[in-house]
């Protein structure tokens, strides 16, 4: 199955986006796959024996969000220029999310820009990461605050690779298809409810409906100019959990479910949401064993935090809200006495 991606809007990218078993590929040019030692553990030779390029090379880098730096970019771009790649050379990003937006900013900046491909590995990469073309690296500042917009030649997604993935990060792609199905779909946020995504057709529909779900908006809004940002609820909160952990306590998608779950406390303060749909998708999140809760131990810190996120600008921070289900509402003018109100209730209990 492909679902072709056209970013009309854009550059008058056109890429396609396959669903199914890896196929044969071959490239006329040198190619070098970036990856890391758990995924090249399980399938580098897999990935190795559907590939014919002039020239193949393979750069390992260390595994973890932690390693999300300009460091390691910079390692990447060193081995590219020693296996002398030129303009018309490819990279692959083979693995999560993690090696997907950096293999992808890499591109961007080597030699002003090259091609590169996403073979994702991981539920959340499969689903969300591999599509749109969002590439960067973490700082000390905050999350993916180093980047491009720089979309893939082509994304190749293999379900049978998440066959070896960790139920935990199983479960953190399931936070990113929470996402999708409460912002845009009321029908898909029911179909969750009944789903059992160990079922392997069932998972293979999920993918294909968040995919076509991402590339419906990436296709309306590539540089997140409006409806894109859409795609970041319960990341404005959900970034702030991940950089004051350090990166070490939560997964990517984990921290998005808590997010999730703030940014729903916030809609049924504002009136948008009810209590009874935010205890809904706290259920879902749940049942899919992601965590829900996070004390915040300083509220005027984690408040500040958001101004440091994209979406913020001219002094003003722009929270994704849920608007009833399967709706949004983006809104930049919420008084702070009463978001402080909402991250009081994840604060402390005295
Ligand atoms: N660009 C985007 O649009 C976008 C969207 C969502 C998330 N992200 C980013 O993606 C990252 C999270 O991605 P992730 O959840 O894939 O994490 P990840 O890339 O860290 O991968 C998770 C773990 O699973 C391992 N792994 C990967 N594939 C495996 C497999 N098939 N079998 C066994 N282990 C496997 C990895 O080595 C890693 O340890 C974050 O940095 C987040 O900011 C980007
Ligand atoms: O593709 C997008 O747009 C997204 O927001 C997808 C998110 O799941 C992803 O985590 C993204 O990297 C967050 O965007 P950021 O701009 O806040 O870094
Ligand atoms: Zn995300």
């Amino acid at each position: 199955m492909i679902v072709p991606i056209e970013l009309a809007h854009a550059q008058n990218i056109t890429y396609d986006i396959t669903i199914d078993a890896l196929p044969q590929l071959t490239f006329d040019t040198n190619v070098v796959v970036v990856t890391n030692p758990t995924v090249a553990g399980y399938h580098l030779e897999t990935l190795l024996s559907h590939i014919h390029a002039t020239k193949l090379n393979v750069v390992t880098i260390p595994d973890g969000e932690g390693y999300k730096t300009l460091e390691t970019v910079e390692n990447i771009l060193n081995e590219c220029f020693e296996h002398k790649l030129d303009r018309k050379s490819l990279l692959i990003a083979f693995g999560g999310g993690v090696i997907g937006d950096m293999t992808g900013f890499t591109a961007s900046i080597y030699q002003r820009g090259i091609d590169f491909i996403q073979i994702p590995t991981t539920l959340l990469s499969q689903v969300d990461a591999s599509v749109g073309g969002k590439t960067g690296v973490n700082n000390k500042y905050g999350k993916n605050l180093i980047g491009a917009f720089y979309q893939p030649k082509a994304v190749y997604i293999d379900p049978a690779f998440l066959k070896t993935l960790p139920p935990r990060e199983f479960a953190a792609g399931i936070a990113e298809i929470v996402k999708m199905a409460v912002m845009f779909d009321k029908n898909y946020f029911e179909f969750l409810q009944k789903s059992d995504f160990s079922d392997t057709e069932t998972l293979k529909e999920v993918i294909k409906k968040s995919v076509e779900l991402k590339a419906w908006v990436v296709n309306q809004d590539e540089k997140e100019a409006g409806i894109r940002a859409v795609l970041n609820y319960g990341h404005t909160f959900g970034h702030v959990v991940e950089n004051e952990t350090n990166y070490t306590t939560y997964l990517h998608g984990e921290a998005v479910a808590i997010g999730m779950v703030m940014a729903n406390a916030l809609a049924v303060e504002l009136g948008l949401f009810t209590q009874d749909e935010a205890d809904a998708v706290k259920t879902l999140l749940e049942n899919a064993s992601l965590p829900t809760d996070y004390v915040i131990k300083d509220v005027d810190d984690f408040y500040e935090h958001f101004f440091l996120d994209k979406k913020s600008a001219k002094g003003s921070i722009k929270f994704i809200l849920p608007n009833g289900m399967g709706n949004y509402k983006m809104a930049s003018d919420i008084d702070e006495s009463v978001v402080k109100k909402v991250l009081q209730s994840f604060g402390e209990k005295k």
